[in-house]
């Protein structure tokens, strides 16, 4: 798992290799062994979650999840505000989704269309939550701004002994 924010969120990736300072360049992880595939489970949920998006909005491409990016954010963890913009030309220039699954504490995931000026938009991700950003969305300006602690559900921790804070899943198409 890389660590980063001083130690405030975690992260691994199933599929292709990602890494915050060099994308998706080193196909290795750091104990020299290539990312496990991305679950069955975890790419049928994506389509899923797009297919029911698509009911709403024409334009939204379909994908098909070739990399997914798991991040555990501690309580008060935060990534600052970036663009995903490390996939193929071939998947941004079509707007391929980036769909990001929710699981724990709630989280703010905050939004705007450019880099300056406009004020930010803010979305409150709960436990289940499926967020999908793609289209004319695909290169929004975005960020987490706050992993809260007393929205943890007991039934959570009683079934999967996950520790208080905030699973994210990102699965995109490289
Ligand atoms: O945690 C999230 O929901 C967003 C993650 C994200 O923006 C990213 O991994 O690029
Ligand atoms: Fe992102």
């Amino acid at each position: 798992m890389y660590k980063s924010d001083e130690d405030r969120r975690r992260q691994m990736c199933f599929g292709r290799n990602w890494e915050p300072e060099t994308g998706y360049r080193n196909c290795y992880r750091s104990n020299g062994f290539k990312p496990p595939p991305v679950p069955h489970e975890f790419i049928s949920l994506a389509e899923a979650a797009i297919k029911d998006a698509q009911l709403y909005l024409d334009d939204l491409p379909s994908m098909y999840p070739d990399t997914c990016l798991v991040s555990f954010y501690k309580t008060n963890g935060r990534l600052g505000l970036h663009q995903d913009c490390d996939e193929s030309s071939d998947s941004l220039r079509r707007g391929l989704p980036v769909v990001s699954i929710s699981i724990g504490t709630t989280a703010i995931f905050v939004y705007r269309r450019t880099e300056h000026k406009r004020k930010l938009k803010d979305v409150w991700l709960d436990s289940g939550d499926v967020l999908i950003f793609g289209g004319k969305s695909r290169h929004i300006y975005h960020g987490v701004e706050h992993v809260g602690c007393n929205t943890f559900s007991d039934d959570l921790y009683l079934e999967s002994k996950m520790r208080l804070g905030r699973l994210s899943l990102t699965l995109r198409q490289f």
